[in-house]
């Protein structure tokens, strides 16, 4: 049974979703901060109930294994209300997950050009073992590949040449105004 539909929309989990390195963890962690929230992030979520970086989940036992364990701990957490969450960039690629998702949280799809994703390479590419051993044409592949997955949210949020504290700033007042008008 997923929860939500019952939870008043001020009381609702926020959720981040988007591909690799657009910003879930940075944005996700202000955005809590600036509405007095817990935050937590699937990914070091998922390290923390493993005792085990997610590059060593993947090496040692494998990506299978780390979507199962991506999905029980969305699934849990996705019970709570009153959350920042930002889940991993391949979590929406579980139909479980996204009906998960968007039934008990107002979900964020953070986008980002082509353009401004390829100049944060260098600082994603070690801790994102998708990322290990691929070319750019195939990251860009990819990267275009996964969009039909974000594609399902309630709001887009085009992240473009904006400081992480600028986009955090707009999703607040976005959400405060639509809590007004639904209150
Ligand atoms: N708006 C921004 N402008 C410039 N750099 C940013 C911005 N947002 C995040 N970054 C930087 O980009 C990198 C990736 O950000 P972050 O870890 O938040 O991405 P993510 O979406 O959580 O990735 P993943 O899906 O792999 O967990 C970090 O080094 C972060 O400091
Ligand atoms: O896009 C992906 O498939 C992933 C993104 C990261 O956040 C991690 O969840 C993991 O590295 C897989
Ligand atoms: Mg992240």
């Amino acid at each position: 049974m997923v929860k939500g539909h019952d939870v008043p929309i001020k009381e609702k989990n926020i959720m981040f979703i988007g591909f690799m390195g657009v910003g879930k963890t940075t944005i996700g962690n202000l955005v809590a901060k600036k509405l007095y929230r817990d935050f937590i992030d699937i990914d070091q979520e998922i390290e923390r109930k493993h005792k085990m970086p997610v590059t060593e989940i993947f090496k040692q036992i494998g990506e299978k294994a780390f979507r199962q364990m991506e999905k029980e701990v969305i699934t849990e957490l996705c019970q709570k209300k009153l959350k920042v969450i930002s889940v991993g960039g391949g979590a929406f690629l579980q139909e479980e997950v996204r009906e998960i998702c968007l039934s008990s949280c107002i979900v964020f799809y953070l986008d980002l050009s082509w353009g401004s994703w390829k100049d944060r390479i260098s600082l994603i590419v070690d801790s994102r073992p998708v990322l290990q051993g691929k070319s750019l044409e195939d990251m860009e592949k990819l990267f275009h590949e996964r969009k039909a997955i974000y594609s399902t949210h309630h709001s887009k949020i085009n992240t473009d040449k904006q400081e992480a504290e600028e986009i955090a700033d707009y999703i607040v007042d976005s959400l405060k105004l639509a809590w007004e008008l639904y209150e």
